[in-house]
């Protein structure tokens, strides 16, 4: 039987445990979670069926250590558990580098980063995973694994991983504000707020899956929406003017641009 550790089940490490236990990938009883008190690791291991740990010492035979804890925590984790000498880490951290990770742990420790995204508790997950200097072909292998039946995943550079943090990692966080936006201006058009809701959710999710599933340039899928002389154009001309791409393009530059503070750079 597997046995694999999981510190911190937040947003993030609570999403990739309930994603992957709906999938069947995990079984319920080779899980530990490990929280930052004995009383909120039970709290969350028997809100997920799983086992709790009380010091983190599973770590020394777990076949896989994931670190799904806030940046600022990392350091006191890797500290913990270098002492039990891990065989795998996975971090999700964003800003933490494969280099402060690999130079925290032991020798010896695989490690991999990896950026997920929150939809992987829905199995519509976006996952860049970026192996470091000794991850073996194997755990890279688990690392896909493991991401692929959360949604979609690419092995990519550390550079790369980073540039998706700031656009798949947090872009749910766009999208529920875009989402949330529409639904507000169909509201002020005079639709119920949950029907809006509804409809700005579903034509956002439509539309991905259509450029998802033909392949084809969003650009060419919009024109098909774009009657000449029509009411789409007169609507994407007012959002165009009100700066709609120029406002998305800086939000997602001012996130890597965080992140890279974050990692020193
Ligand atoms: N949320 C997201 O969309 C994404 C997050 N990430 C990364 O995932 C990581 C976690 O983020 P997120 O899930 O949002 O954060 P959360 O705060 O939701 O989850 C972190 C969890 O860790 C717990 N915790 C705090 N201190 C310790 C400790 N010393 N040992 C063990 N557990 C501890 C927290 O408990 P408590 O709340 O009681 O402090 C909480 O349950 C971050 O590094 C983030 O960069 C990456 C991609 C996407
Ligand atoms: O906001 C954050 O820091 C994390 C990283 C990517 C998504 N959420």
């Amino acid at each position: 039987m597997k046995k694999i550790l999981i510190f911190g089940c937040g947003a993030m490490g609570g999403a990739i445990l309930s994603g992957c236990l709906a999938k069947g990938l995990w079984k319920k009883e080779e899980i530990y979670v490990k929280e930052h008190s004995e009383e909120a690791s039970r709290e969350k291991a028997s809100r997920y069926g799983v086992h709790a740990s009380m010091d983190g010492r599973e770590a020394k035979e777990a076949d896989l250590v994931i670190l799904a804890v806030k940046p600022n925590v990392v350091p006191g984790v890797l500290q913990e558990i270098s002492r039990y000498h891990p065989s795998r880490v996975l971090s999700i951290a964003a800003a933490v580098t494969l280099a402060s990770l690999e130079g925290a742990l032991p020798e010896e420790t695989e490690v991999i980063r990896v950026m997920p995204n929150t939809p992987a508790s829905v199995g519509e997950g976006m996952a860049a995973i970026a192996p470091g200097k000794k991850a073996s072909p194997d755990f890279i292998r688990e690392a896909e694994e493991i991401f692929s039946a959360l949604g979609k995943e690419a092995v990519v550079t550390e550079r790369q991983l980073d540039e998706l943090g700031a656009l798949s990692g947090a872009g749910p966080g766009y999208a529920f504000v875009i989402i949330d936006a529409l639904a507000d201006a169909g509201v002020l058009i005079g639709l119920p707020r949950k029907l809006a809701i509804e409809a700005a959710a579903q034509t956002l999710y439509g539309a991905a899956k259509m450029v998802l599933e033909t392949g084809k340039h969003p650009a060419e899928l919009r024109d098909q929406v774009t009657s000449p002389g029509g009411t789409t154009i007169a609507g994407i001309h007012a959002m165009e003017r009100d700066g709609i791409r120029a406002a998305l393009m800086d939000g997602v530059k001012a996130c890597l641009e965080k992140s890279d503070a974050m990692a020193g750079k």
